[in-house]
């Protein structure tokens, strides 16, 4: 089972294996699979909650997502991705929301989406025993100050900037970082200045690992982003498995005989 140290040290070794999810059946696999870091990403918005972004996450939601995921995990890294406005507002508010996910949820760490106002912020979490993995490059929660999701760190200006966050936030104790939509020559340079892990999406392969929405992974998403890859298609298998039972219940084949049974002492009464 990794902890934050394991993770921590897994930095230029492995590839670190991390995927989203937000229920138990869905972490069971991912734990099976031997995935090292589970997120319960505010990317749940999107995903099972049909938001449009993640911004109306609340940290009650992430807190109800992460008690099914920890619940259903044995072996990987439960971390909680802290949601729009519940962290960096004021500190003693977001302690007690990040708080709250190991107090009452059992995630073991926190993600929090940086800048210059969390490198503090960081330091007092990690000393209150709060274990920060950092996320830099794009910040989905800032959609509404890109327009958009546009690539992070493309002049060298705002290269500069991540590269300086990067350093600060490991700086301040983070135990690992991600990397959003950033080139993959940054994302190499800033892997192998820190010596904390890198965990990229759509940062290249010189990370010290990769991440994604497990509904993008597995084919279940409508869309996804263009970094995504599709390694199934479970959208196609839940189609066709609900095409197929509306057509059984309305031709008659669903319930049949197994699927139903009969008191032999009811047939007096009627
Ligand atoms: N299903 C899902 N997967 C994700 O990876 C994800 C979410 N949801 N929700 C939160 C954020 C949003 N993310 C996104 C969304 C879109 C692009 C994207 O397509 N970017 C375009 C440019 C768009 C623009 O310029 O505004 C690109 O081509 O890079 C990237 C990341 C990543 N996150
Ligand atoms: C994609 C990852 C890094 C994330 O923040 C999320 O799923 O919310
Ligand atoms: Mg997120």
């Amino acid at each position: 089972m990794p902890t934050v140290r394991d993770l921590t040290a897994m930095a230029g070794e492995n590839p670190i294996t991390m995927l989203t999810a937000y229920d138990a059946p869905t972490a069971e696999l991912v734990d099976e699979a031997g995935v090292d870091v589970i997120l319960v990403g505010d990317s749940v918005g999107n995903t099972s909650l049909g938001h449009e972004s993640t911004l109306p996450v609340t940290v009650d939601d992430i807190a109800r997502h992460v008690g099914a995921v920890s619940r259903a995990t044995d072996d990987a890294l439960v971390v909680a991705d802290m949601p729009f406005l519940s962290f960096g507002v004021d500190d003693a508010e977001s302690i007690e929301n990040a708080g709250r996910m190991l107090k009452e949820e059992n995630a073991e760490a926190v993600k929090l989406e940086c800048g210059p106002h969390t490198v503090d912020l960081t330091e007092r979490m990690v000393q209150l025993g709060i274990p920060v993995m950092a996320h830099l490059g794009l910040t989905p929660q800032h959609v509404n100050r890109y327009g958009g999701y546009p690539r992070q760190g493309t002049d060298r200006e705002a290269a500069d900037r991540i590269f300086e966050l990067a350093r600060e936030h490991e700086a301040a104790g983070a135990f690992s970082l991600v990397l959003e939509h950033i080139p993959s020559n940054l994302a190499a340079e800033i892997t192998a200045e820190l010596d904390i892990p890198t965990i990229g999406i759509g940062a290249g392969p010189a990370c010290d690992g990769q991440v994604l929405v497990v509904d993008d992974a597995v084919g279940l998403s409508e869309w996804s982003p263009s970094f995504a890859e599709q390694f199934g298609s479970v959208r196609e298998e839940m189609e066709s498995a609900i095409d197929d039972y509306v057509s059984a219940v309305e031709s008659g084949a669903f319930p049949a005989d197994e699927h139903s049974h009969e008191a032999e002492d009811l047939d007096e009464l009627y």
